[in-house]
């Protein structure tokens, strides 16, 4: 299997699902906007996997996408340090939806799923204290909605429902179909 992804949470998921697998990145153009968020993930992911499966047509390709969701507001990657405080003071003790989507593509086998989960997460207060601080440590670069749960940002949750892997990148429900396709 190829994982069609730049993301290191990614890999290290993967990883610890136990497949075999290689990296090659997947450049696509992520445009988060104009559709509702399952669908938007979905579409990306395919995306990602179809741009690498096209190159290895023979071989199984894992594309994935995640984004956070709240009051009805997309939240991808912070461009910025300013825009990542917008998104962390949005999230502050509210409730928001992180979704991810999967597709796993095999063009020669006309092989094609795609599918997503979605997981609550509740953040408490953040004082301006801990904001700024977060911001200093670098971690929200390159993560969905600013935050990275896995690491210190971990402290901002209140409550979490659903799979903590669907958070980090890529959901736990991914493993069913790969066991299904190795029957
Ligand atoms: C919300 C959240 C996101 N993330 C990460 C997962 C993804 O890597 C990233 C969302 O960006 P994506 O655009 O889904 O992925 P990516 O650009 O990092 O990698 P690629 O497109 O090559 O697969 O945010 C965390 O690591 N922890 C979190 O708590």
């Amino acid at each position: 299997m190829i994982l069609a992804s730049a993301s290191q949470r990614r890999i290290d998921l993967l990883k610890k699902f136990s497949y075999d697998f290689t990296v090659e990145a997947a450049d696509i153009e992520e445009k988060k906007e104009g559709k509702d968020p399952q669908s938007l993930v979905m579409a990306l992911a395919y995306e990602k996997a179809l741009k690498v499966a096209k190159n290895h047509p023979a071989d199984l390709v894992l594309g994935a996408d995640t984004l956070v969701y709240c009051q009805d507001r997309v939240y991808g990657k912070a461009q910025n340090r300013d825009q990542a405080r917008e998104f962390l003071q949005d999230l502050s003790g509210k409730t928001h939806q992180v979704y991810t989507g999967f597709a796993l593509v095999n063009l020669d086998q006309k092989l094609k799923i795609i599918d997503y989960d979605v997981t609550s997460v509740t953040f408490k207060d953040l004082t301006d204290q801990e904001l700024e601080a977060y911001l200093d440590s670098g971690e929200w670069e390159g993560k969905a909605g600013a935050y990275a749960i896995q690491a210190g940002a971990g402290n901002f949750v209140r409550d979490l429902d659903g799979d903590l892997n669907n958070v980090i990148g890529l959901p736990s429900k991914l493993c069913d179909y790969l066991e299904d396709l190795d029957q």
